[in-house]
């Protein structure tokens, strides 16, 4: 068992949302790392970093992405530090990642305060700028596509996806497309 697709991405790229649209169009399930995570935590993510720290959320995360990967089947949402993890980088090769890919402004614009997302609490901008620079190297590692988000409209960005994919469906960015 293998997810249909894994959605990787800087935070307010926008992976819970498409992956939601995604996994809809196509008719799978969809599962996002991050829920995964505060189900196995028993809270929200917030006081998982407060109460336990960064350390341990990543270790609670790469459990949760290595989980997911042999045990789901539909579309996949990662939280967006979790390539930083060698091991998820690994696992990952094996598998169809698709990055949607966000600039800076957007981003910012996405996430506003960072609410909900503990590591941009504090000057989320220049927090979200330093993360981004670091982890894109990542993203293109291990995506076999990229897809651009900045400027286009969730239902949009799907569309892009479903097509990089070679799975156009109709109705998703009421552009038509083909089911056949
Ligand atoms: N393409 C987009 N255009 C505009 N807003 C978007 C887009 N994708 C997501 N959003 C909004 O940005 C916020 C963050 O999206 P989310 O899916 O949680 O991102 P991620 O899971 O990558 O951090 C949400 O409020 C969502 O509605
Ligand atoms: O970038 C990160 O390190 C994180 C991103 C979040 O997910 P999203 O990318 O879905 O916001 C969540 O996993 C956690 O707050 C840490
Ligand atoms: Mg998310």
């Amino acid at each position: 068992m293998a997810p249909v697709c894994v959605l990787v991405g800087a935070p307010g790229a926008g992976k819970t949302t498409v992956g939601e649209l995604l996994a809809a169009a196509l008719g799978v399930g969809f599962r996002d790392t991050d829920a995964d995570i505060e189900g196995l935590a028993g809270k929200p993510i917030p006081d998982i970093f407060i109460d336990e720290g960064e350390a341990h959320f990543r270790d609670l995360e790469r459990a949760a992405v290595a989980a997911a990967l042999v045990s789901f089947d539909g579309v996949l949402a990662l939280g967006g530090g979790a390539v930083l993890a060698d091991e998820t980088r690994g696992l990952l090769a094996r598998h169809t990642v698709v990055h949607l890919s966000v600039g800076l402004p957007d981003a910012i614009r996405r996430v506003g305060l960072g609410v909900g997302r503990p590591l941009l609490a504090i000057n989320p901008r220049a927090t979200l700028k330093y993360l981004m620079d670091q982890r894109r190297p990542l993203y293109a590692e291990v995506a076999a596509h990229t897809v651009e988000t900045d400027g286009r409209t969730p239902e949009e960005v799907a569309g892009d996806v479903l097509a990089a994919l070679g799975r156009p469906v109709a109705g998703v960015d009421g552009t038509g497309g083909s089911t056949t």
